[in-house]
């Protein structure tokens, strides 16, 4: 519950419009409750009136029409406000998390997998932003109605008051408390179970073409359908519960009914009661229940949201891998120092021992080393994306520790293993290398990249929709237009893992051979596999045992 509460300053924001979408919602019961209870009563009078002409049709009747209208307005109205609050809500919630996931990235949580975190950023999130209307705005408009309705009965049929009262209490409160009861452990293994099927599909859906050509399709779709049956178990289970809640709820609704007939009739045989007025009553009794039909409706879904709520906010609350300093200092330019640096993911087991390097503005160096030597473990620390355990790494003198990330991030650019293709066009994906870069400087981009001829060929050209992970691409083409955007940033230290993966063995050794050129004398560091031509580089240096080794050039 607490999990709950501490989304509670941004319901708060939209309190304005939730508390309308509740007034219209209680104005549509009560205009529910007051049809049913002049309708009854109208009906019955009619009924008993021996002289049609001396009974007042027209006064009832307009009152029926005007309650009809005032409901049906009332529940437009409050659909209206309420979806808007809650899309407004939905909105407010993922800017919320994604601010708070940005700065977490990497996650330091190895065990949060990539559908998981989908699944938590959209469906519990979902889940999240109907809490409000689906679950406390039933509660209230309950609780307003039945006292309404009790208050009503206490001055028309004094002995039925106590009856009604019993039988709504226990409706508003005693069936969702038991229903919560349950709820919460059902609510947890249905969010968990959704979770899990999303995880699998996920999977499968990425590793598809290798479980086709693996032949693993039969077991992929064992696991797959295990995650969807349990889905559905977990969706009977609560869907029972829920029934089970909507049953006794009912039964009150009965027993309620049956003690107010029976006070009525013994009132209506003291004359202390008209018949018109009793059924009447009847039925407003009967309406008042709706609202805890409702209520039984949102308190199944409330157990889901308290576990959706506890798993959006353990994302939102992980501690940072890496933090800003608390007074960040201005980064100069100048020499990048890597000092006597030690750093492991598991600091008892270091990928880089007492590593040093430094390089000069616009210097060239391609370390290479057996593949797990740690190379991009290297690299990720020069961006900031872990500290490490010993030792420091300056720029132009000062430490990169001392800085604002985003200030860091600004100077160094990376070309990772798994950079993305976004979706957009080949514009969009360029443009966040440098969002001002006109279009002569995306072309030169592309063409120091070697893929202005693919691009000039397509028939929008820099408009080209490069579609969802680049899937209108090859591999190569994704890596080639990635590049291009790392060559347009404005950083003056480019920072390149592999950068040549997807590439030919022609367009491999071309792009090496121009990475001079391309550069246009910014400093680059390349970790790489590939064999490094004359004059690509001026320095060459082999990590291996978690150090450092100068080798000669390759060709000179
Ligand atoms: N996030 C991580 N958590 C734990 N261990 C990691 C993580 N990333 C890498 N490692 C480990 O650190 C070591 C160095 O990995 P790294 O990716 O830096 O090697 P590399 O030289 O870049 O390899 P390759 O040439 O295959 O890309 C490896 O043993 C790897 O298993």
């Amino acid at each position: 519950m607490t999990a709950l509460l501490s989304f509670w300053p941004l319901f708060r924001q939209h309190v304005g419009r939730m508390g309308l979408a509740l007034t219209l919602s209680v104005l549509t019961l009560a205009a529910g409750v007051a049809l049913l209870w002049v309708s009854g009563w109208f009906l019955t009078a009619a009924a008993l009136t021996t002289a049609a002409a001396s009974f007042n049709l027209f006064g009832p009747s307009s009152l029926i029409r005007g309650l009809s209208l005032v409901r049906i307005l009332s529940r437009y109205g409050e659909r209206l406000v309420g979806h808007d609050a809650t899309l407004r809500l939905l909105s407010a919630l993922r800017g919320w998390l994604f601010a708070r996931l940005f700065p977490r990235i990497p996650l330091p949580s190895r065990d949060l997998r990539h559908g998981d975190l989908v699944s938590r950023l959209t469906a519990d999130v979902d889940t999240l932003d109907t809490v409000f209307l689906t679950a406390f705005g039933p509660i209230l408009t309950a609780l307003l109605i039945g006292t309404a309705m009790t208050a009503g009965l206490f001055v028309l049929l004094p002995a039925a008051a106590p009856i009604y009262a019993t039988a709504i209490i226990l409706a508003l409160a005693g069936v969702p408390a038991v229903l919560i009861l349950f709820s919460h452990r059902l609510g947890a293994d249905l969010v968990e179970a959704s979770a899990a099927l999303r995880i699998a599909m996920l999977d499968r859906i990425d590793g598809h073409a290798d479980l086709v050509a693996f032949g693993a399709v039969a077991a992929a779709r064992q696991e797959f359908e295990a995650a969807a049956r349990r889905l559905a178990r977990a969706r009977r289970r609560s869907a029972r519960a829920g029934l089970a809640a909507a049953a006794a709820v009912q039964l009150l609704a009965g027993l309620a009914l049956v003690g107010v007939l029976w006070c009525g009739i013994d009132a209506l045989g003291r004359a202390e009661i008209g018949g018109p007025l009793l059924v009447g009553l009847l039925l407003a009794v009967l309406a008042s229940f709706e609202a805890t039909a409702m209520l039984v409706r949102s308190v199944a879904k409330f157990g889901a949201a308290l576990a959706a709520a506890e798993r959006v906010r353990a994302i939102a609350q992980m501690a940072p891998a890496i933090n800003d300093p608390q007074r960040p200092v201005t980064l100069p330019g100048g020499t990048l120092a890597v000092n006597r640096v030690t750093f492991g993911f598991d600091p008892a087991r270091p990928v880089l021992r007492d590593l040093s390097l430094t390089i000069a503005a616009g210097e060239r160096v391609a370390i290479v080393g057996e593949s797990g030597s740690g190379k991009s473990t290297l690299l990720a620390l020069l961006l900031r994306l872990h500290d490490p355990q010993a030792g420091s790494i300056a720029m132009g003198g000062t430490d990169i520790r001392t800085v604002r990330q985003a200030d860091l991030h600004a100077r160094i650019a990376l070309l990772s293993q798994s950079s993305p293709v976004f979706l957009g066009s080949v514009r969009d994906n360029l443009l966040i290398g440098r969002p001002e870069a006109s279009d002569a400087e995306l072309w030169s981009a592309l063409e120091a990249a070697r893929i202005a001829d693919f691009i000039r060929s397509l028939p929008e050209g820099l408009d080209a929709f490069v579609g969802e992970a680049g899937r209108t691409l090859s591999v190569g083409q994704a890596r080639r237009l990635c590049l291009a955007r790392v060559l347009l940033s404005p950083a003056e230290i480019l920072v390149f893992d592999e950068p040549t993966t997807g590439l030919d063995r022609t367009m491999e050794a071309d792009f090496l051979a121009d990475l001079a050129v391309a550069a246009k004398g910014r400093s680059v560091i390349l970790a790489t596999h590939a064999e490094i031509p004359a004059g690509a580089c001026d320095r060459v240096l082999t990590l291996a045992d978690g150090r450092l080794v100068p080798m000669s050039l390759a060709g000179g």
